[in-house]
């Protein structure tokens, strides 16, 4: 890698003939690049594996030739002398014999084999270039096991010809002996080997009940009550130990960096992995600190990350409540159905004192198995030492060549892109690498470096470089979390991960509505089927409405199928996903007249927001008599909001920056997204009233500057690499991928359950302009005179605002037909705030009345 990286050099200096390069290239390798390649690596490893077969096989004889080839044997290193005529019988020749008993009799007896594996565990790691096996805890175990099994043979094996432990296992064994006496060995060794195995495993003992005496629950009632039993009662390293012990089950390893045995000796050494998990989303985490060893040029130790799930694990300590979060990885394998919150088992007699369930109505109602997404490919984050190191030494050349001196740098990997993490040396201003950032991302000529200086909250400076091989972020794998599952979020959303690869999950009724801006064919798409899909999974259809806009008329076509289930659209209308501009002009104001009728409702209830509206609903609390019901959140989701602004102008503008004000605590949230992202379509309006934003790549800093007030969306790398700002902050995320089969077969999935007769219809949204200057006249009823009249006789309550949310109506309509029915001597006069009087008392004088006038 390091000729790599001079050819690169050389490269740049004379482009025009690379055929000088190869022999300047091969001539500028050093000892020190010789031993840190790791093509050096590679081989060294294949030489460790060949040892260790050497070894297991020249043992594996001495076992049946010790006794022929001993006296040969004992004339020392001579027998390997050239011209020697001594043969022994070993198989591997007098080599073997000679080894086996270095290790044998003069070592440690039967125990040696334990060096086979020490070699094979160099051999392995080294030629695959990662850490499969953790060296030091390997040698930690065979310098134990060694000295312990020596022993043990030696005491067990006493009067045996063959040296069972060795020359260190009979001198131990011996000197026991002579200390504690036979009995006294016997004694400790089995306790040492008890304590060990306590210690590795930490069985459970439970006491036998005696009579009537309570014992407390046995804590092998879940793993996470014994390691806190295990954390009270052990030494601190005990419970570090402990801690990687529970991770390691789940193929997962982690090295604490406080532990001076842990001390890698390595540059660049990554991923460790006792068990290699195929379908999770990994925590790995390490620290690599190395001394500085030549102060012309640095070698800065370089501390890779990949934190873990929750991210909160930075410390290498074994996290106390990270055993839970991986308890519930097993479940990305298997379907989990999404909790069914309020759908209950049995159809229960409806009485008043109980809780209303709204979801009664399709009580048998089945969310969507986990089973119908799909893992795109393996969820584990690929780290390349190989690349890392490379990226690191060109950041601190880099940096260099600008006089910019590093302290210290770490790396965390994340799905996409790896960020380098940068303390400056002392007396560098973070402001002057800020003003180098087009020069440092020029000379690292990578596509879609993005410079954070300095990262917010730290006094570091964070360098963003794609990696070579992206990990697939998949929808299955999000919606599985432990954090996806059990929040109490009322709307969640698994919008992605973030580089340190935690899940990327929040409530969509806080956000509380969302700008989503990107070229074409970067992500939006399946950004916006992410955000649906985590809704679908959630809620029940009576909990949630969709109003989907599409004016390309393709991308949201596939939800036509839960059109009875989940989407809301204008009464009258055939289709349930809006494509038509005109009809997104009504549907925005038939949203605002329902936005304006629950505010009604909220009012009457005394209720500051939906859910306080409709908790009091669901306890009986409110009379469905008075129009109240229990409210679904609404959805509105628009894609290609560029079409409608440019086509309809401030119509579309108004009631969408109306609805983004004020419809939140009546639980309407609305998602937007364009892929021209422009100031004429995202106005200063719309912008002020958005205040989560998210931007997909875009082609320039300008539309970048324009969606999230800051530039970085033009360096992104597309297909799902994503900035959204959220509380102020921007935040780097692999956008969940979800692939439109799967979209496909969820809505199948739930267009084939039962749905509700139809659709659920949005308020009635007649243009006021059509009715404007035309005089009172009974002969031009509204086409709703006759069933107004009724529900007003009915309700005997001459209420201009019950009118308006029975009938679903808008405030000028329902005031008109108001007044038709004043003309009709149905109601009396207005007065101001009281309801009208109702004039007629019973449906028959009403129906003697209607006879008459119509
Ligand atoms: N999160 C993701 N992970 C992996 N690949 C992705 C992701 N998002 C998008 N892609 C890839 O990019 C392609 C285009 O994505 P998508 O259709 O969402 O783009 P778009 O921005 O909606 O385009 P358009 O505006 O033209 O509809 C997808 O077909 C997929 O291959």
């Amino acid at each position: 890698m390091a000729n790599r990286l001079k050819a690169d050099k050389a490269e740049k200096k004379k482009p025009a003939n690379p055929e000088k390069f190869k022999p300047e290239k091969e001539a500028q390798v050093t000892v020190k690049q010789l031993v840190k390649d790791e093509r050096t690596h590679k081989i060294a490893g294949a030489f460790a594996l060949l040892v260790s077969l050497f070894l297991f096989i020249a043992f594996a004889s001495y076992l049946f030739t010790w006794r022929e080839d001993q006296d040969k044997v004992f004339r020392g290193a001579a027998i390997l002398l050239p011209g020697e005529e001594v043969k022994t019988t070993n198989l591997l020749g007098n080599l073997g014999a000679y080894i086996s008993h270095l290790f044998f009799y003069k070592g440690f007896g039967a125990a040696s084999f334990m060096f086979c594996s020490l070699f094979f565990v160099i051999g392995v790691n080294a030629l695959l270039a990662s850490r499969i096996f953790s060296l030091w805890r390997n040698v930690r175990y065979v310098i134990v096991s060694l000295l312990f099994f020596s022993v043990v043979f030696a005491f067990m094996f006493r009067g045996s010809a063959f040296a069972w432990g060795g020359a260190v296992g009979d001198m131990c064994s011996d000197w026991l002996v002579r200390m504690i006496g036979s009995v006294g060995t016997a004694a400790l060794l089995l306790v040492a080997g008890l304590a060990y195995i306590i210690w590795r495993f930490n069985p459970v003992f439970k006491a036998p009940s005696l009579g009537k005496t309570k014992t407390p629950e046995p804590v092998t009632a879940m793993e996470g009550a014994t390691l806190v039993v295990a954390k009270e009662v052990l030494k601190p390293e005990v419970i570090k130990e402990t801690g990687n012990k529970l991770k390691d089950g789940m193929g997962v390893l982690k090295k604490g960096p406080k532990d001076p045995d842990e001390e890698v000796e390595t540059d660049l050494q990554l991923v460790e992995k006792d068990e290699p998990v195929e379908e999770h989303p990994e925590d790995v985490e390490e620290d690599i600190e190395e001394e500085v060893e030549e102060p012309e040029k640095p070698e800065i130790p370089l501390q890779v990350e990949t934190p873990s799930v929750t991210g909160k694990n930075k410390n290498n300590k074994p996290a106390p409540d990270l055993e839970l979060e991986i308890k519930s990885y097993p479940e990305v394998n298997e379907p989990v159905d999404v909790p069914v919150e309020e759908v209950q088992p049995e159809v229960k007699p409806v009485i008043n004192q109980e809780p209303y369930d709204p979801s009664l109505e399709l009580r048998n109602y089945k969310f969507p198995g986990l089973d119908l997404l799909e893992l795109h490919g393996s969820e584990r984050i690929i780290q390349d030492p190989a690349e890392l190191e490379t990226n690191k030494n060109q950041i601190i050349n880099t940096l260099k060549n600008y006089d910019i001196d590093i302290q210290k740098i770490s790396a965390t990997v994340g799905p996409t892109v790896t960020l380098y993490e940068i303390v400056p040396a002392a007396g560098v201003r973070i402001s002057r690498i800020k003003n180098l950032e087009d020069d440092i991302a020029l000379s690292l000529a990578a596509l879609g470096i993005r410079i954070i200086a300095p990262i917010p909250g730290k006094g570091t400076v964070g360098i963003e470089v794609p990696n070579v091989k992206k990990t697939v972020v998949s929808m299955r794998s999000m919606l599985s979390s432990e954090k996806f599952q059990n929040n109490s979020f009322s709307l969640p959303v698994a919008i992605g991960k973030k580089i340190d690869n935690e899940n990327f999950i929040v409530d969509l009724t806080t956000m509380p509505h969302l700008l989503m801006a990107g070229a074409t064919g970067q992500g939006k798409s399946v950004g916006l089927n992410a955000i649906l899909v985590s809704l679908l999974y959630k809620k029940h259809p009576s909990q949630l409405k969709l109003v989907l806009v599409d004016p390309k008329k393709v991308e949201l076509s596939l939800y036509r199928h839960i059109e009875t289930h989940f989407l809301a659209k204008l009464p009258g209308e055939e289709e349930a996903i809006i494509t038509d501009t005109k009809k997104v002009i009504h549907t925005l104001n038939a949203l605002c007249i329902e936005m304006d009728n629950r505010y009604d409702l909220l009012k009457e209830a005394g209720a500051r927001n939906i859910r306080e509206y409709n908790e009091k609903f669901i306890k009986r609390k409110l009379n469905p008599q008075k129009g109240h019901q229990f409210l679904p959140f609404i959805v509105l989701v628009v894609d290609e909001f560029a079409d409608l602004i440019m086509t309809a102008g401030k119509e579309v503008e108004m009631p969408i920056a109306r609805l983004a004000q004020l419809a939140r605590a009546v639980g309407i949230h609305l998602i937007i997204a364009t892929q021209r992202p422009s100031v004429n379509i995202i106005t200063g309006t719309i912008k002020a009233n958005f205040p989560v934003r998210i931007a997909f790549k875009v082609s320039s800093k300008i539309d970048s500057r324009t969606i999230l007030d800051a530039g970085g969306a033009e360096q992104l790398i597309g297909k799902g690499d994503m900035l959204i700002s959220y509380n102020g902050e921007i935040t780097r995320l692999q956008c969940a991928f979800v692939d439109t089969p799967e979209v496909d077969s969820i809505c199948e999935c739930i267009g084939t359950q039962e749905g509700y007769p139809q659709a659920f219809f949005l308020p009635e949204y007649v243009d006021e302009k059509q009715f404007e200057g035309k005089e009172l006249d009974l002969d031009d009823r509204d086409t709703l005179f006759e069933s107004a009249a009724r529900m007003i006789v009915n309700s005997q309550m001459g209420s201009t605002s019950l009118l308006q949310r029975r009938m679903k109506l808008g405030y000028n309509r329902a005031g008109r037909l108001m007044d038709q029915l004043e003309a009709a001597g149905i109601v009396g006069p207005s007065q101001g705030s009281k309801a009208r009087d109702v004039l007629i008392k019973t449906e028959a004088d009403l129906d003697q009345l209607l006879a008459d006038i119509i």
